[in-house]
């Protein structure tokens, strides 16, 4: 060996400025204690007004120093891939990767085969690849779809690997690449996408017997079946020991291989988890590979590097063998300038979650992970654990491929998994919104550590939803299995207990405490402009010296958010639009998931995995793309925004009123504080009021979410005035 042999195969640097974040923390705690001086000295007796805000204050400053410890101390990861595929070329280890579909209708199966062929053509050998779709919607569209897309596949990689070009999700490929490079042979592979596009039926009734018989796996929908009810099918569309599986080089094509688990309606599916399990069965029964990815079936792969990126952890021999997962990051390639709905996770993904990786292990967030099969599926670490790569370990298979295909559909029925740990020790966790999160720390409390990449040339491409609600909606889920995390034998404070650090066990709070926010947030968005228009005053007067701490502490606080997301690429405006969303999210999104974790554990509702929607109507995507908020629907969401943007804008004008016509500046320097925030807050609010009142699109605010706010506000400042 070498003396190159021993260098590591990926080196971790801290983030720079540390002294002056430290700083700047310090500086902050100063001023919040100075405040809390000031609540607790001129606290006036018996209103309570004064002890919720004190009340609300108090939990900012707690959440806040979670953020400031999640931020402590970042680090990001090099890889050296060279050193890597100079050292094991020859034994890397197999891969095997997953893709979640789950309805062929708000997931078009066209994005799904653009996302397995991403995966097809990764830079790695093909003969150690295995992909597994998991259709969740159980579509022949579906299989038909992907029937093409190993047909496809074909030419596809070749052309892939021969002109190294990225991405490799033909549709992102074409859509970034209008004019030709590298002419005749790039113009027929793009021939045949549009061709095979073509073919692909967007109804079932356009999928004609025709087309049925050209693969003998249509038989296997039996006459009646449907999304909710039907067998196990598991076909096997590229078997690599097929002599036909290689594609117009010659070379071995990666195994594709279709599985739509069971589904009977007395029988629980558990969503993406139920999912992601019957895939971790199947494919350990036919290759069983070492290590998986997954990806959703809109998270195409960006960069085709990514699996040795990967396996520079995991291969690495002083911290390899830790090492249970390594998650990218997930970005969206549909996301507008400005970002309105604010889904980009910029700070999320180049902050936080470096931050949580240096405290302890990053969190597993779903699409774009890599795991090793055996941590996955509950293996503890200990100090011995050693892995050898050199063995070889992807199964041969011996069995004919209908034999193999009938056992699997026994690991995929609803029956397998009765009396057994699945979804307990084994395989993702059950009965959370979150089944990533809540694994990824099971994982970790067994020992193991993770690892967040967030490479140059990004890993994953998704789709991030496009309306308001979808955003929402989203985020309630997060939100709601989160906190669900929190209230359970899992929360990190008690389970992680001597298993993870216990930086690391407050670290995870920063999200699952993202639901409890909504109170201090509502509080503080109705309660001041309510005392505004009663002329309470809560704040210290413009002229007073205990003005400076609030003054300090809100300007330093946003104008590092600022800061923060102007320098991970954001835009001024983009910026804006967060700060409104974040808002948003708190006093909708984190309202809900916190009202139906209370609701569940009082046995009332159930779990839910509301799929967020892929596909939008032109008019709506239009507005999105001019970026213009989307209400356009009726819900108890838009009910409360709205009461609270009409709320703070008469609280507003009462006071311009009283400053401006009646010349109060006496009453202007002891409300001043509570204007400037209601300001602020109808500044914040003016799409929502441009919704409810100006706009005559289909995208404006329902006229019954109009006329309901509208009376509830006034009802709502009536009662404060009198
Ligand atoms: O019953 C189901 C429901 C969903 N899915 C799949 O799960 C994935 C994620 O669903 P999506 O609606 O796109 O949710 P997102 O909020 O975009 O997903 C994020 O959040 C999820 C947890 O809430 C994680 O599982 C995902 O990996 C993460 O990207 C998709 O591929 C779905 O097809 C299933 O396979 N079966
Ligand atoms: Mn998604």
């Amino acid at each position: 060996m070498g003396e190159a042999d021993h260098l590591p195969l990926f080196e971790s640097k801290a983030a720079k400025g540390r002294v002056l974040f430290k700083l700047y923390a310090a500086s902050m705690v100063m001023g919040m204690c100075l405040i809390f001086a000031f609540r607790a000295i001129h606290a006036p007796s018996g209103r309570y007004s004064w002890i919720g805000l004190s009340m609300a204050e108090v939990w900012f400053t707690l959440y806040w120093l979670i953020t400031q410890l999640v931020r402590w101390n970042p680090v990001h990861h090099y890889t050296f891939k060279q050193r890597l595929s100079h050292r094991y070329e020859k034994v890397l280890p197999g891969v095997d990767i997953f893709v979640c579909t789950a309805d062929p209708v708000i997931e078009p199966p066209l994005m799904v085969i653009n996302t397995v062929l991403s995966a097809m053509a990764y830079d790695y050998p093909p003969e150690k690849l295995n992909i597994y779709v998991s259709d969740d919607g159980g579509s022949e569209l579906m299989f038909y779809a992907l029937l093409e897309a190993s047909r496809f596949s074909k030419y596809w990689i070749p052309f892939c690997k021969r002109y190294k070009i990225e991405p490799r999700s033909p549709s992102a490929y074409f859509a970034q690449h209008h004019v030709s490079p590298i002419t005749n042979e790039w113009s027929s592979i793009k021939n045949k996408y549009e061709e095979m596009k073509k073919r692909i039926p967007t109804k079932l009734e356009e999928l004609t017997q025709e087309l049925k018989n050209e693969h003998r796996g249509f038989q296997e929908w039996e006459v009646g079946s449907s999304k909710h009810n039907h067998q196990a099918i598991v076909q096997i569309l590229i078997d690599q020991r097929d002599p036909i599986a290689v594609d117009t080089q010659g070379n071995t094509l990666p195994a594709l291989v279709y599985v739509a688990r069971e589904k009977r309606p007395e029988w629980h599916h558990n969503f993406k988890a139920g999912a992601m399990n019957a895939l971790i069965r199947v494919s350990s029964q036919i290759s069983n590979n070492r290590i998986i990815l997954n990806m959703d079936c809109d998270m195409y792969s960006n960069n085709s590097e990514s699996i040795r990126d990967a396996m520079c952890f995991f291969m690495d021999e002083q911290k390899g063998h830790r090492i249970a997962f390594v998650q990218f990051p997930q970005n969206f390639d549909n996301l507008t300038t400005n970002d309105v709905y604010s889904n980009s996770l910029r700070v999320i993904n180049a902050v936080e979650i470096g931050g949580l990786d240096s405290n302890g292990g990053c969190l597993y967030i779903g699409s774009g992970c890599f795991h090793r099969r055996d941590t996955l599926c509950g293996r503890s670490y200990s100090k011995d654990t050693r892995f050898d790569w050199d063995k070889e370990n992807q199964k041969t298979m011996i069995e004919g491929i209908d034999v193999l295909e009938k056992a699997c559909k026994i690991l995929a029925s609803c029956t397998y998994e009765q009396m057994t740990q699945w979804g307990k020790e084994m395989g993702l966790k059950y009965g959370c919104a979150v089944e990533d999160v809540i694994t990824g720390l099971a994982i970790k409390c067994r020992g193991w550590r993770s690892v967040h990449f967030n490479p140059e040339r990004k890993g994953f491409m998704g789709l991030a939803p496009t309306t308001l609600l979808q955003t929402l909606i989203q985020t309630k889920r997060w939100a709601e299995g989160d906190f669900q995390i929190f209230l359970s034998k899992y929360c990190p404070l008690i389970y992680g207990h001597g298993r993870i650090p216990l930086k690391l066990q407050i670290s995870y709070c920063c999200y699952l405490l993202w639901a409890l926010n909504c109170w201090a947030t509502l509080y503080y968005v109705a309660v001041p402009s309510y005392c505004l228009l009663r002329g309470i005053s809560l704040f210290p007067k413009l002229s007073s010296y205990w003005f400076l701490p609030f003054a300090y502490v809100f300007v330093g606080k946003y104008a590092y958010s600022f800061g923060e997301f102007y320098w991970t690429g954001g835009t001024v405006k983009g910026w804006w639009n967060d700060q409104r969303m974040w808002l948003y999210r708190r006093l909708t999104s984190y309202l809900f998931a916190f009202s139906d974790v209370v609701l569940k554990s009082m046995g009332f509702t159930n779990t839910n995995f509301i799929i967020t929607s892929k596909v939008a109507d032109e008019d709506a995507s239009q507005r999105y793309n001019r970026e213009i908020m989307e209400f356009g629907a009726t819900s108890p969401m838009f009910n409360i925004l709205s009461t609270l943007a009409l709320v703070n804008l008469f609280s507003f004008l009462k006071g311009v009123k009283w400053v401006i016509v009646d010349s109060n500046t006496n009453c202007f320097s002891e409300l001043a504080a509570q204007m400037i925030l209601c300001g602020l807050i109808v500044l914040i609010n003016l799409p929502i009021y441009q919704g409810l009142f100006f706009r005559k699109d289909k995208g404006r605010m329902p006229s019954s979410v109009t006329y309901q706010s509208t009376i509830l506000a006034i009802l709502y400042c009536t009662l404060a005035s009198t």
